[in-house]
């Protein structure tokens, strides 16, 4: 039977699992599309690199040209990152009528509509599983599962490294540091992870949710943006001792028509499903006007669970292939999106100021609260036997962002406030 020419764009973290399941399941898969599955050609940085699997050196090239222009190869699969250049190959490649499977979410979220017309165009599958929470199938389950519904909410743990550092800190009280670089050793980090810890890669990945949640046109500037690198093992262990656990959450939710999509640190509460999910797993929740709670969990991150996705979209484009059909995950935008606005957004917050210690503070600051319309559901003085600056913890009821910022901004006039040392969105 003749064999399915496959051609690999990286060999790194993800590369490397994609070659190990096609050679390692190769009777399972080439029994599931009817042929055998073959990596024909590899395109990575160094040819000189040592790598942790053998590979016959005729297939490698530093020319992702070389791979492209392949007329024997079928199909495309992409993980070498980046995204100027690393779109124009995926553009030719679809030009020269070969389909893509990608782990890109960098490139989907920021190109993913021109990527996807050219491959309507061409009628090529252009397949991205793996790009949001690595060996969840989520895209698929949105898109198929999730067809007769109408999502109203959606909230992810969508990065792996951040989800395992705040983890550690909260359970091993690790530094922030040392996590990180062990991150970057499992290869769950991105090249740059900067991206992970400032929230910019659960960004994009919530800008691909939206966008098929909510069959609309999220881009990644609509997705408010707020990383952890300024969170610290205080505010983890207040949180603790309020029966929160701190995650970096995406919540993208709905209201009729208006949308609102952010990624930041948040108090969830820990009675809610997805504060359970610890390390490197992530989660996504959605909630459908028909179906009620659902959330899917696994690892989000890491060699042989992103590579488990991406060769679940060979498998599809193969059978695709065969049958003479595309299954492609289009974005047809069926309504024009709007943004909430600061004074329709609402949620909990949790602050935490520094204050003096002497009467009449407390009765000063709820004062705030109450000319902007937030109410309060809890504050709490930390003891302070040394009669020093104490520390106050108030958690509010649901309150526009546009009246919390106002209580903030007002903050900065009140001489009894010495520092406002976190503000954090709570939920559950
Ligand atoms: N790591 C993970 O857990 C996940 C990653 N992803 C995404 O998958 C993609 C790959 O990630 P990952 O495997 O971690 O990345 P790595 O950095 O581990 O691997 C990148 C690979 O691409 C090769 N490469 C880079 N630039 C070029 C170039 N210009 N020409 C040819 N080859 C090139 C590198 O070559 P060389 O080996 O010679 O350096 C390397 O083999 C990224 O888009 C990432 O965001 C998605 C989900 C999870
Ligand atoms: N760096 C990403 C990798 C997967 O997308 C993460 O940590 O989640």
């Amino acid at each position: 039977m003749k064999p399915i020419k496959v051609g690999l764009l990286g060999l790194g973290t993800v590369g490397t699992g994609v070659v190990r399941i096609v050679e390692g399941h190769q009777e399972d898969l080439s029994s599931q599309v009817g042929s055998p599955i073959v990596i024909e050609r590899i395109a990575v940085k160094s040819l000189d690199k040592q790598r942790t699997i053998s590979i016959d050196s005729s297939k490698l090239t530093d020319n992702p040209l070389d791979v492209i222009r392949d007329p024997e190869i079928d199909v495309i699969i992409e993980v070498m990152g980046g995204i100027t250049g690393t779109k124009e190959y995926i553009l030719e490649a679809l030009d020269r009528g070969k389909h893509i499977v990608t782990a890109n979410k960098d490139l989907m979220a920021l190109h993913g509509s021109e990527i996807l017309a050219k491959a309507q165009e061409k009628q090529c599958d252009v397949f991205y599983e793996a790009s949001v929470a690595g060996g969840i199938p989520i895209i698929r389950t949105l898109i198929e599962g999730f067809s007769s519904d109408r999502i109203m909410k959606i909230m992810g743990i969508v990065n792996g490294t951040t989800n395992f550092i705040l983890t550690k800190m909260s359970q091993e009280g690790a530094s922030y540091e040392a996590v990180l670089s062990e991150a970057q050793e499992l290869g769950y980090a991105e090249s740059d992870p900067t991206s992970d810890v400032e929230g910019l890669d659960a960004a994009r990945k919530m800008a691909i949710l939206g966008t098929l949640g909510f069959r609309t046109n999220v881009e990644l500037e609509d997705v408010s943006v707020q990383g952890i690198s300024n969170v610290t093992k205080e505010d983890i262990q207040y949180a603790k001792q309020l029966g929160y656990e701190m995650k970096l959450l995406g919540i993208a939710d709905r209201q009729d028509d208006q949308l609102s999509i952010s990624v930041q640190p948040t108090m969830v509460k820990n009675t809610h499903p997805i504060a359970s999910v610890h390390g490197v797993f992530n989660a996504v929740y959605v909630y459908g006007e028909a179906v009620g709670e659902t959330m899917f969990y696994g690892a989000g991150a890491g060699e042989m669970p992103t590579a488990t996705s991406i060769v679940a979209d060979l498998v599809a484009v193969v059978k695709n292939l065969k049958l003479g059909v595309n299954g492609l995950k289009a974005i047809v935008p069926y309504k024009l999106k709007k943004l909430k606005t600061e004074e329709e957004i609402a949620f909990k917050n949790f602050i935490l100021l520094q204050v003096a210690d002497k009467a009449g503070v407390l009765a000063q600051i709820t004062q705030v609260f109450a000319e902007f319309d937030v109410s309060l559901a809890s504050v709490v003085q930390t003891p302070n036997e040394q009669h020093t600056d104490a520390e106050i913890i108030i958690v509010t009821h649901d309150a526009s962002q546009a009246n919390m910022n106002k209580v903030l901004k007002h903050f900065e006039g009140l001489d009894v406030i010495h520092r406002v040392k976190s503000v954090y969105r709570v939920e559950g």
